[in-house]
C-alpha cells in the first residue's frame, strides 16, 4: 500500500500531482522545493503536510516523484537515494527520457525501484500557482519502469496512483518514448517558437493584430526557457533528424505553390485535416 509520498520540485507538475494526490487519494504528500512560498501556498492549502527546501533526513516515503527540470532530475534522484527506505518506487515527470534513464541506471541501487514516467499533460504556464489536481484527468501518463521493477510493484504504483489521478498508464521502451514525444511535443514546440519569431522579426506591427489562428498555434511559444532548453538538449539528435525532415516537407509545399499546383494543395490540406480530426 502507499501510504506516503514526497514530491521533489513543487511547480505546475509536481504542485499537480501533490493536489491531485491530495484530492482523489489518501496518500501523505511532504514536497522539497527550493521556492519557500510554493511550500507554503501549499501547506496553507491543505495540499502537503510538510515541505523542506533541501532534504537531509530519513524519509518513510513509498513512493518518490523527481519534478524539478530535466537537467536536475538525475542530481536530485541521486541526492535523495540515501534518505529512503530499502522497497521504495522513485519515479520522475521528466519530458525526456534516455538520458534520465541512462545515468539513473549507472547508480541506483537494486533496492530501489526506478519506474521513469511522463504525464502527457500540461501547460505553457507555470508553478504551483498553476498548478491543478485535474490536469492529469484523461490523459496519457507514459511510464519506463526499469527491468528490476517487480510486476507486483509496478501494479500497485499504476493502480494506486495513476488510475487514481484520471491518468491512462502505458509502458514503453525510453527510446521509443523519445522518438514519439521528439514529433507530438518537441518538434511542434520549436515550430511554434520559430513562427512566434519569425512574425514578430518579420513585422511587430502585425503582431497586434494576432487573432485565434496566431495565438492557437503560438500558444505553447511561451513556456519557460529553462524546462525547453533542457528537453531540447536532452533529445538533440530525434529533434535534429526529425527537423531535417520537416524542412524537406516545407521545401514541397513551397515547391506546389510556386507551380501553382492546385491538386497538391489541395491533398496537402486534405490529409492534414483527415489527420488533425482523427485527435479526440
Ligand atoms: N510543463 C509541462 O507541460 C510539462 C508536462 C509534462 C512534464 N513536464 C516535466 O515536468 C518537469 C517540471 O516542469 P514544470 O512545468 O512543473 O516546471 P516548474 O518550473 O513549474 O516546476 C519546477 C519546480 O522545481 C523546483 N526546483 C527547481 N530546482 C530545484 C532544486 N534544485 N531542488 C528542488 N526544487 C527545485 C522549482 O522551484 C519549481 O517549483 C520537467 O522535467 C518537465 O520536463 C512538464
Ligand atoms: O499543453 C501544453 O502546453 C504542453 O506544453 C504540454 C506538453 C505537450 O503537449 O507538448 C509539453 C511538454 C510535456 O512533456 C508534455 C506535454
Amino acid at each position: 500500500m502507499i501510504k506516503n509520498a514526497v514530491i521533489v520540485g513543487l511547480g505546475l507538475i509536481g504542485g499537480s500531482l501533490a493536489k491531485a494526490l491530495s484530492k482523489y487519494t489518501d496518500i501523505k504528500v511532504m514536497a522539497v522545493d527550493i521556492n519557500e512560498n510554493s511550500l507554503h501556498k501549499a501547506f496553507e492549502e491543505g495540499v502537503i503536510s510538510y515541505g523542506v527546501t533541501h532534504l537531509d533526513f530519513q524519509v518513510d516515503a513509498d513512493v518518490v516523484f523527481i519534478c524539478t527540470p530535466v537537467g536536475k532530475i538525475v542530481e536530485k534522484t541521486k541526492n535523495i537515494l540515501p534518505y529512503l527506505k530499502k522497497g521504495c518506487i522513485v519515479t520522475d515527470v521528466g519530458s525526456t527520457k534516455k538520458v534520465i534513464m541512462e545515468e539513473v541506471q549507472k547508480f541506483l541501487p537494486d533496492e530501489i525501484f526506478f519506474i521513469g514516467g511522463h504525464p502527457m499533460a500540461g501547460t505553457e504556464k507555470a508553478g504551483y500557482d498553476n498548478a491543478d489536481a485535474d490536469l492529469f484527468v484523461n490523459s496519457n501518463y507514459l511510464l519506463m519502469p526499469f527491468d528490476n521493477v517487480k510486476e507486483d510493484v509496478l501494479e500497485l504504483f499504476i493502480n494506486e496512483v495513476i488510475i487514481k489521478i484520471g491518468a491512462k498508464p502505458v509502458i514503453m521502451d525510453y527510446n521509443k518514448h523519445d522518438a514519439i514525444v521528439g514529433i507530438i511535443s518537441h518538434v511542434p514546440h520549436i515550430l511554434s517558437a520559430t513562427l512566434t519569431n519569425f512574425a514578430y522579426n518579420k513585422s511587430s506591427e502585425a503582431f497586434k493584430y494576432a487573432a485565434g489562428g496566431f495565438k492557437d498555434t503560438t500558444r505553447i511559444a511561451s513556456s519557460q526557457t529553462e524546462i525547453w532548453k533542457d528537453i531540447i538538449c536532452t533529445n538533440k539528435e530525434v529533434i535534429l533528424e526529425l527537423l531535417k525532415n520537416y524542412r524537406k516537407v516545407l521545401s514541397d509545399f513551397i515547391c506546389y505553390l510556386e507551380n501553382d499546383d492546385i491538386d497538391s494543395i489541395q491533398k496537402f490540406l486534405e490529409d492534414a485535416r483527415k489527420y488533425r480530426n482523427t485527435i479526440t
